[in-house]
């Protein structure tokens, strides 16, 4: 699949007077892992609305590959981009697993004979093949994150966007949930957007695009982008998870360098130091 592209792309909510995103062109790779970053209220879920068709420009384009988002093509939009949110809750329909994946394919009016073998591999595909005859209401918050995930799969997308899809859950379910995210990324060969205030899941992505007040700041290969302090030190952005290594280093006699800033970045400086 080609590249994504907002052309000149202005929108501005109609109960409010404020243009949010004003002339906006930008262009993202696909078949890559992309983490949109920026404080709340930048933009970033206004972004990837206009992305799956479920808000309009109020000007300019928006396209991917050669198909241009609008109500006209809505449908095809609709199945090309899947969306994760944050709260799983609001996303589900039925009231066992494999009832609820199931509700997306009867939208994409998939023959019922079909749907078992697409939901068993949808749940493959999110580690929770044993639970399609589960209670929804049973199940613990990564899970319920999981199961909305494979609804998600089983109409196949080529585009997945998460929402801070991992930010109602714990340590543990969040690290299991971007340890999906990998796997999906590397073996299935979605095109993953994925909204993070944090730095240090952002670190993960190929590609980061960081929006400051609907305006894209830095749009490029992760390396760059994080290699630039100036601007997440200006944008305020320095990963809390980083500072709060560094800081600990501090009280330990450690002066990390003030350029290393990510966790990943900390630890690769400190494995140097210790060889
Ligand atoms: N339905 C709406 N009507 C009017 N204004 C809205 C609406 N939804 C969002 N906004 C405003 O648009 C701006 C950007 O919102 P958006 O949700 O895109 O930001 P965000 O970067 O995703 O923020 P967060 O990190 O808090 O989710 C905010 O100022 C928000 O108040």
């Amino acid at each position: 699949m080609q590249e994504i592209k907002f052309n000149h792309v202005t929108f501005k909510y109609p109960d409010s007077n404020k243009v949010l995103i004003d002339n906006q062109s930008f262009v993202l790779p696909t078949n890559k892992w992309i983490s949109i970053v920026g404080h709340n209220g930048s933009g970033k879920s206004t972004v990837v609305r206009l992305l799956n068709g479920l808000l309009q420009p109020s000007k300019g384009k928006i396209l991917i590959g050669d198909l241009e988002v609008n109500e006209q093509h809505l449908e095809t939009v609709h199945k090309l981009v899947g969306m994760v949110f944050q709260n799983p809750e609001n996303q589900f329909v039925g009231s066992t697993v494999a009832e609820d994946v199931a509700f997306g394919l009867e939208n994409y009016n998939v023959a019922p004979e079909e749907m078992p073998t697409i939901i068993k591999q949808a749940l493959k595909s999110v580690g929770m093949i044993d639970y399609e005859d589960s209670l929804i209401a049973d199940l613990s918050g990564g899970q319920k994150q999981r199961i909305a995930i494979a609804g998600v799969l089983a109409v196949k997308p080529k585009i997945i966007i998460f929402d801070e899809a991992t930010s109602m859950l714990d340590p543990v379910g969040r690290e299991s949930i971007m340890k999906l995210l990998e796997t999906l990324h590397h073996d299935g060969g979605y095109t993953i957007i994925m909204i993070t205030h944090d730095l240090n899941e952002a670190e993960l992505a190929d590609h980061i695009l960081i929006l400051d007040q609907g305006k894209v700041v830095a749009n490029d290969v992760t390396k760059k982008v994080l290699s630039n302090h100036q601007l997440l030190r200006k944008l305020q952005l320095t990963p809390a998870a980083g500072e709060q290594i560094r800081e600990k280093l501090i009280h330990a006699g450690i002066k990390a360098p003030q350029e290393y800033i990510t966790t990943g970045e900390m630890v690769r400086w400190l494995k140097q130091k210790l060889n």
